[in-house]
């Protein structure tokens, strides 16, 4: 079984140059003890990790809260304890959030756009939001469409791309400027096979030095990904590589089922392997 075999490899021509810095630069990202809730309620207590380099799944139940931890990891939300740091400075400051920024893409669940938006005006949109300069934009959106493939779409507008297309359009905008670290967001939720495929293989090509990736297909962690980390009872059930679940385990599926109890909704019930 291939995990990841083709990741970093097979660059598309197109990133190199302005792209290329994103392979030779790295990021270190490191949670330590972090909390993090809504209101009175807390979603994450006490989460540390540090993020290797590659591909990294993050698996858990619905409403373990993922989402949370990725929108605390890319500086939306503020962590109420513990520390997030990216490249050894915390998010929480104002030049540790602005400093993350400048490396982090993000693809958020539901990301919205503006249907009447073409393709590229909507990647340099994104390229404006995440500071890049005006005379760098046009080149920098280009060489991120050609990333996702979609340099023949490029002039058409979101509203009429198809839900593969728009996906890829979506990494484009979280690409753009090369990010040394990706967020994504079960970017392939809604795709058909040959869409989720598709999705795959630019996942893979990017230079990108770590990604996490929050998913509920276990046969999408197996293709693309090299580290997996699982979310349960608010804190970090299991992290290790993708291998070294499978061989424990003989899936990351059945993996997954004895490290976490998916019976729970709340995402409450981890059973201690
Ligand atoms: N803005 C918010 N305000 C209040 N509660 C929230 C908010 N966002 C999320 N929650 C709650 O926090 C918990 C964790 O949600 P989160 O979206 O992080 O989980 P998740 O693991 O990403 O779930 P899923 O797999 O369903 O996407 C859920 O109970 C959710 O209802």
């Amino acid at each position: 079984m291939s995990m990841g075999a083709g990741a970093h490899r097979g660059c598309a021509p197109a990133l190199l140059g302005v792209e290329q810095r994103a392979r030779e630069e790295s990021v270190e990202v490191q949670v330590r003890e972090m909390v993090q809730g809504y209101g009175r309620r807390r979603i994450l207590d006490g989460v540390t990790f540090t993020l290797d380099e590659g591909i990294t799944a993050l698996l858990g139940p619905n409403g373990a809260g993922k989402s949370t931890l990725m929108r605390t990891l890319v500086t939306d939300l503020a962590p109420r304890g513990g520390e997030v740091l990216i490249d050894g400075r915390p998010v929480d400051t104002r030049s540790g959030r602005h400093a993350a920024r400048e490396r982090i893409g993000y693809l958020p669940q539901n990301f919205g756009f503006d249907a009447r938006f073409r393709v590229v005006e909507y990647v340099e949109y994104l390229a404006w939001l995440r500071g890049i300069p005006a005379s760098q934009r046009p080149a920098a959106a280009d060489a991120a469409i050609a990333a996702v493939g979609l340099s023949n779409q490029s002039r058409m507008t979101m509203g009429s791309l198809s839900g593969g297309m728009r996906q890829r359009a979506g990494i484009a905008g979280a690409i753009v400027g090369s990010p040394q670290l990706l967020v994504l967001d079960e970017p392939t939720v809604g795709l058909d096979p040959s869409q989720r495929a598709e999705f795959r293989r630019v996942l893979t090509s990017l230079p990108t030095s770590r990604i996490l990736l929050s998913t509920h297909l276990t046969d999408d962690v197996e293709a693309v990904a090299q580290h997996v980390i699982v979310l349960a009872q608010g804190q970090i059930a299991h992290q290790g590589p993708t291998a070294e679940l499978i061989d424990t385990y003989g899936s990351v599926d059945a993996g997954y089922l004895a490290l976490v109890d998916v019976g729970d909704p709340a995402g409450q019930g981890v059973v201690t392997p």
